[in-house]
Order: C-alpha cells, then structure tokens, then sequence
C-alpha cells in the first residue's frame, strides 16, 4: 500500500516530462542481425548526482543527459512496470499522460509501443491493466486510433472512410470532430482493434489521401466513469508511435520524398519543442505547431505527464544522435543545473528548433559533430541571443500591432534575428557574434571531417537503418483469440490491482491540492474563453500567449458523447480556426489579416471631409438606366463566366465593383430618419446603420419613407447613410422601397460613399457569392490567393471536392475548412470598408 501511494506521489510531483532512452536490441529473430552482436556504440555514464549521461563512441565528448537509459537487454515489460504502470494508476484519478516513442527511423519505437510475437509492447500491457483495474472501480475503457500523415492530417483509423479528423477546443478542452471511440472489455478485443487499426495504417490510402510512407500512429485509452446514463471521461491516456526520424538530405529518393521527410521531421520538431517547453515551465507552448501536438494538447499540459522515450539504435546512427540531443532539451528542466560544458542539453536548452529544413540540417551538423568547448560556447551564445532577440523584437511586435507597417517591420525584425546580423543590435550580441564568427571557419571544417567519418560509418551500418517499416502488425497481435501471456500476468499484482482505491483514499489529499489549484485554473479558462470569444481582436498576440499559459488545464470530468464527434454544432471553433490558419504555409492567418484591416479601419477619422472635388458626379442616364433595369443575377453569372479566371473574376469585384447594382433594385426603408437627423458626425451615423449595428432593424418600419425626409437629411454624408444603410439590410425587409424613391435617392447623390453604400450590399453579396464559387471550383493556386487559404486549406478543399462536387453552399460551410461564418464576415464587413476607403482614394 505504502509503494502504490508513494508511486502515485511520485507521478504527481514528480516532472512533467520525464526523458528516458531505450537502446534497440539485436536478438530478434526478424532480423539478420547476429544474437550475440553487443551495443558498443552507446556509452551510458551515471554521475556522482545520479544523472545519466549518454555518449556515443564517435562523439564521446558529447554527452546527453536523460533521466534514464535502458538497455538492450531491458525489454517493454521492465519499461512498463518502472514506466509506465504507475501513469495508468494515475489516470483512474483523473491524471492524463502521454507516452511517446520517438527516435530514429529503425530504432525500435513500434516493438515498443506495439510490442512483438514474444513481448507485447507498453500499449498492450497497458491495456490489460486498465481492463483489470477498471473492472474492479466501475469503470470502463474505450480506444481510438489515429494516424497523422505527412501532410498533417489525421485520420481515424478504425474508421478510415471518415473525414479527416478536426480538433476543436470547447472551454479549453479540446474534442476531436472525426475520431471514434470504441469500448473494450477484453484484451482480445483489443487486439482485434490494433488489427484494424495497424491494417488501416499500412494500407492504401484512402480518395484523397497521400500515401503516407511515414506517419505518426496514436492510441488514445479513455476510461470512463459509468454514471447511469451518461458517460463522463476520467482520463485520457495517449500511446504515440512517432515515425521514424531521417535527415531529409540522407534520403535517396525523389524530390516529393525530401518533401515527406521535411514535413514528418517538422512535426517531430514540433512535438520535442513542446516536450522542451513544458519540461522548461515556458509561458508559452507551441501545441498548434502541429495537428499531432493539437490532438495531445489536453494529455500534455496541466496536470498532465509525459513520458518521452528515445529509442537508441544499437549501432552507429547519426540520427539516433540527434534525436536523442533534442529529447535530452527536455531534462533541462528549471530546478535542474546543466550537467557541464559538455554536457549538450547545456548548449540546447533554449534553442527551439527550426522547422525550415536546410536550417534544420546546419542546426543538425553543429550539434552532433564534436566540437571543442569554444565551439559550443560560441554556438550556445548564438542561440541564447537569437532567443533573446526573438523575445524582444517579439514584445516589439505586440506594442506596434496597431499599425501594419510597425507589424510588418517587426515580423521582419524577428526574422533578421535568426540571422547574426541581428545580434548585433545590442552591445553584447556583437561581442559574441564575433566570438561566434572567429570559431565559424574551424567548426565547418571539422563538419566536414565528421560528415566524412559518418559517411563511411554510415554506409558500414547501412543495413541496420534500411530494414524498417515492414509489416508492424505484431504476429501475437494477429492472433486475435489469443490468451494473454502469462508473462503478463505477473503484472497484475495485489499492489497494481488496488492502486485505484489506496489513491483515492491516501492519495487524496495530494489530489484535491491538485484538484483545487485545476478549479482555479478553471475560473481562468473561463475567463479565457469569454475572450476567445473575441479572438480577431486586434492584439490577438496576447490571447494566443494567454490561451497557451500552462498549469490551465487540471483533472477534470466531462460529459462526454458516445461518439467523440461534436455534439454542439455551435461549438467554439476558433481555436481550430487558429491552428489551421497558423500552420498555413502561405496565408497569414486571418486575424492577421484582420488586424491590418482593422488598423487601416481604425484610422478613419472620426468626422470624414469630403472634399467637393473629389465627389463622384454619376451620370444620370447611366444610372437611370441601371436603375430602371437592374442586373439580374445571370447577367452577373455572365460576367464570371466570361472572365478568364475565378481569380480574376473576384479581384474584378474587389477592385472595381463591376458595376454591381443588386442593391439598388431591393433597397427598402430599414433605418429610423431622427437617428440619422440627428446625427452629431459622419462618422457615427456610418456606424449607427452602416453594417448592421444600427439601433432600429429594418423590421421596425412600418410605413414607407417619404422622399423628403431624405432630401431633409442635413448633409450629403448622412443621406449617403441613409441609403447605405438600406443597402446593407435590403434582404431583410420584406417590403420593398418605392422605385421612384430609389431612383431620385441614386440621382441626387454626390458622394463616392453614397454611390459606394448604394452598391455596397450587392457588392458585398457577390463578394461572397464569388469567393464561395472560387472554393468550389478554382485551382489549387488561385485558392492560395484567397486570404485565409494556405498549401494546407487548399489541399483539404481539393478534398472536399472530390467528395462533392459543391461542398460550399453558404458562408456556413466554411467551418468545413475551419473558417468561422463569424470569422468570413466580419472580413468581409472589414473588406467592405477598405474598399471604400480605396474608393475615395482613387476617385
Ligand atoms: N528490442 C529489440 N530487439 C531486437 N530487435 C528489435 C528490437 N526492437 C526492434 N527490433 C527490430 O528492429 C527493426 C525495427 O524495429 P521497429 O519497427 O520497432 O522500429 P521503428 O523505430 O518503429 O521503425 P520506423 O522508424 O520505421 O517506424 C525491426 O526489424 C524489429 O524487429
């Protein structure tokens, strides 16, 4: 009893992120490797402190600190019980967690978590135990299995046919839309799903998917407290098969291969970034740096552990080297010293990798070629002051976000400090961007050297890193009736079976310090989704950084459906929104986009001048004439069809209106004339009615307005008002203005804003209608034009597409592409003002 509570302590208080190395064994009877073949290559130095160092032969002054390796001879079962065991114990008391096996590609991450015909891996063995404690605490257990390609979209695989899977974040919690979840009552059961799902992992894959020849395989295990009826998640307990890692310059194949291989290895940067950022207690975790970490997002931070577990290949492997280098980041943790100047996590610690691949590929030689200790001093100081930098150019950027030019010249900014030049800025910066720049020419030569060592090295141990990726479904998982091994049931212990109850009730007092400061972190949540709410405010930088503050996020219960799909159509979307817009590769995401709106809106003075000159003086008989026949739709739909592209077509509308006149036919009396009369400035009477913020809805007027009362308005600006106001809200009255009241209002303006306001709402239709036949039919590369779509959105519509030939109907479809109808119109009402702003500019 006193073990199972101490091993409950030591989950609870113990890291977040606990690093631990495994070296790949050689005895397995599917390889041609020789049994008695010993690991030389991987030194493992236990210091006086009781830390463990790893060293490799080739580069044995660097070391690389983890808080535990095993070796070769340790199999998954040891891993589990010192590892794992005590997190699902955990996760009966709410405690999520995440084990994650991630190394080089061939260095034993599936024989880990899926374990083999002899060995079952951690998954299974995890398995048998939520099966065995869950039975006895009234609990039950489901699964789902995903799979994330290299073009980062996940995909569940027990129900491949399905859609790609969405994340979305309601109150903080994320929900997957797309994923399934199915109950197991028994091991066999179990098996039959991880078939399904291994089968699904290496089959074809499905319309619309690129084969993914690498791809991260996930495992989620939710137990469930059984209330009556509902079913309310405990905990969820995450299994990752990372792919393998494979510096994209090693790989021989074709230019899409390189471009496979760039994009897996970016999501695997992005997942040990995340590991680092927790571990190191930063304010701010990149979890939408990847669809992979945005699925784990509620299973790494808060309460939550992580168990990183670099897999070693057992002879000479560069990538191994490095892998391990980047998982080490994550032992450098706040309370911890660095282990010494040779130590590699010292020199790491603050550097986030880069997610562009050549940098990528210098970042990867300067760290696994053995340099002297001025070498890594200087290159430690590089990234020290380039973080620095960063962080200061980054707080330049949120202070200017008011204007687009200051964003402009701080996003540039922050990309010049990736650069030495940028160092130099600060006194201190130059004098170690020298020290740096004296150490450049040695280093890159010693580069060379080693390169050319590993080359040979490389081609030596050849063998080793080729074999991989065969058939992953383990032979004893293929026996789907199979009984579990008896080796396995020494697991279940006394100790193991009553850990649940002993932690409720020793553990508890932990738990509830645990649970109170998740109470108070839910009061924060709270308050952090009424501002989610508003996530295209301007400073939206403060909101991201405050949403991805940790400790935020605790045990919690939920309600949760039978089908992890959403519920709630009106679920809050946003911050999938902002994952997706983020990762664009092309398009900013919107609420930048926003903000540069926003800022050229927000400059529009108070009380507009007009200057005479510049009114437009319409030509009467050009507006009898559209006024007396007004466009019909199809003439509209001739000139899409005429134009050359949809692009063209949209941009035709943006820039020139195209004669866009729909409004004027449907203009109706919608706004109260003693508002407008009264009206103390241009500016606010364009605010009272101009975009559907005015204080009367049209529904409100019951009696025509008289001609009058326009011709009574007290100044140009404000008749204008009138009519845009009309305009704007023409569809949603339902008794039509007189035409000669129409008429003499389109005669009698004099101003672009009036004129503009005229066509405004017709120009603001067609906008939409325009933008949603571009998604529905335009090429790849005219829907990166559009704003808000990158390479990724543009992939996913193609998707869409070939699904149903017209998959946007309405602004309300867009949410299929994570773009709120929310989002897309205050765009376009946004858009709408610029384009009048252009219109007095230019006429
Ligand atoms: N502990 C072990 N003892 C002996 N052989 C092993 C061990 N672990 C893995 N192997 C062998 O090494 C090879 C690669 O293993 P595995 O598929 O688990 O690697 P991986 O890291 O998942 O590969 P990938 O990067 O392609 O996903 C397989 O042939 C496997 O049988």
């Amino acid at each position: 009893m006193a073990s199972t509570q101490s091993a409950f302590t030591e989950t609870i208080t113990g890291p977040k992120v606990r690093v631990v190395a495994k070296v790949r064994g050689f005895s397995d009877p599917d390889t041609n490797f020789e049994t008695s073949k010993t690991v030389d290559w991987v030194s493992v130095n236990t210091e006086n402190s009781g830390e463990v160092t790893i060293s490799f032969k080739e580069q044995s002054s660097s070391r690389y600190s983890v808080d535990y390796c095993y070796n070769e001879h340790e199999d998954n079962e040891v891993i589990y019980s010192k590892e794992v065991k005590h997190l699902v114990s955990a996760a009966f008391e709410g405690i999520n967690s995440t084990v994650i096996a991630h190394g080089a590609r061939g260095s034993g991450k599936t024989r880990l978590i899926q374990g083999s015909l002899e060995k079952f891996g951690l998954a299974m063995l995890a398995i048998s135990e939520f099966l065995s404690v869950a039975e006895k605490n009234g609990k039950s257990i489901a699964v789902s299995f995903y799979e994330v390609d290299n073009q980062d979209h996940a995909a569940d695989l027990l129900n491949p046919e399905q859609s790609p899977i969405l994340v979305l974040e309601d109150h903080g919690r994320i929900q997957f839309k797309g994923l399934t979840h199915t109950t197991v009552k028994s091991i066999a059961e179990f098996q039959n799903l991880y078939i399904t799902a291994c089968s699904a992992h290496t089959a074809a894959p499905k319309k619309g998917f690129e084969r993914a020849r690498r791809s991260h395989l996930g495992l989620i295990v939710h137990v469930f407290a059984q209330n009556e009826s509902i079913n309310s998640l405990v905990s969820k307990m995450n299994f990752v098969d990372m792919a393998g890692y494979e510096d994209a310059r090693r790989k021989n194949g074709d230019a899409s291969g390189v471009a496979e291989n760039n994009k897996v290895n970016k999501s695997i940067y992005a997942l040990l970034n995340v590991c680092h950022a927790l571990s190191a207690n930063e304010s701010r975790v990149p979890f939408r740096e990847s669809k992979l970490t945005r699925m784990l997002q509620d299973s790494l931070r808060g309460t939550s552990k992580v168990l990183l577990v670099s897999c070693l290949n057992p002879s000479f492997c560069q990538d191994t080297v490095y892998m391990l280098s980047l998982a080490s980041r994550s032992c450098q943790r706040s309370h911890r010293t660095p282990f010494g100047s040779t130590t590699k996590t010292a020199s790491s610690t603050r550097q986030t990798v880069n997610f562009d691949s050549t940098k990528k590929i210098a970042s990867s030689a300067r760290q696994t070629v053995t340099l002297n200790s001025s070498k890594k001093s200087a290159s430690s100081v590089r990234q020290t002051v380039t973080l620095d930098s960063t962080k200061k150019t980054a707080s330049l950027v949120r202070q200017t976000v008011l204007t687009l030019d200051s964003i402009r010249k701080s996003a540039s900014s922050i990309r010049q400090t990736k650069t030495l030049d940028s160092t130099r800025k600060s006194e201190n910066s130059v004098r170690q961007t020298k020290t740096l720049d004296s150490t450049k020419k040695s280093a890159s030569s010693e580069r060379q050297t080693v390169a050319s060592v590993s080359a040979k090295k490389s081609a030596s141990s050849a063998m080793q890193f080729v074999t991989i990726r065969k058939n992953k479904i383990p032979k004893s998982v293929s026996a789907s009736t199979k009984e579990l091994p008896c080796s396995i049931s020494h697991i279940y212990d006394e100790e193991t079976c009553v850990v649940a109850k002993k932690s409720e009730v020793q553990g508890r007092k932990l738990f509830d310090e645990v649970s109170h400061s998740a109470a108070k972190a839910e009061k924060v949540d709270s308050s952090l989704n009424a501002r989610s709410e508003v996530e295209l405010d301007p400073i939206v930088e403060k909101v991201t950084s405050f949403e991805d503050k940790e400790d935020m996020h605790a045990p919690y219960i939920i309600n949760y459906s039978k089908d992890l799909s959403i519920a709630n159509e009106g679920l809050n979307m946003n911050k999938e929104n902002n994952n997706l817009m983020e990762n664009e590769d092309c398009s900013p995401p919107i609420s930048s986009q926003l903000r540069e709106l926003q800022s050229l809106v927000s400059s529009t003075p108070l009380c507009m001048q007009l200057p005479e000159e510049k009114f437009i003086a319409l030509d009467d008989d050009q507006i009898s004439t559209e006024t007396a026949e007004p466009r019909t739709p199809d003439t509209e739909n001739l000139d899409v069809l005429n134009t050359k592209s949809f692009w063209e077509t949209f941009n035709m509308h943006r820039s020139g209106m195209v004669n866009s006149t729909e409004g004027t036919k449907q203009r109706t009396l919608d706004i109260e004339i003693r508002d407008v009369m009264n009206a103390k400035s241009h500016w606010e009477t364009l605010n009272m009615h101009g975009f559907g913020i005015g204080t009367k809805s049209s529904t409100e007027v019951t009696e025509p307005r008289t001609l009058d009362i326009v011709m009574n308005a007290k100044s140009s600006w404000e008749t204008c008002n009138l009519h845009g106001s009309g305009a704007k809200n023409s569809t949603e009255v339902t008794e039509p203005r007189t035409p000669d009241i129409d008429i003499r209002d389109v005669m009698s303006t004099k101003s672009p804003w009036e004129t503009f306001n005229l066509h405004g709402s017709g120009v603001k239709n067609s906008l939409v209608k325009d933008y949603l036949r571009i998604l529905n039919t335009a090429e790849k590369d005219e829907l990166k034009k559009l704003k808000g779509i990158g390479e990724k959105r543009a992939n996913y519509i193609l998707e869409l597409r070939k699904e149903s030939p017209e998959p946007f109907k309405s602004l309300g479809d867009l949410k299929d592409i994570g773009l709120s109808e929310k989002q897309v119109s205050l765009f376009f009402s946004q858009y709408y003002h610029i384009l009048f702003k252009f219109a007095l500019l230019y006429n």
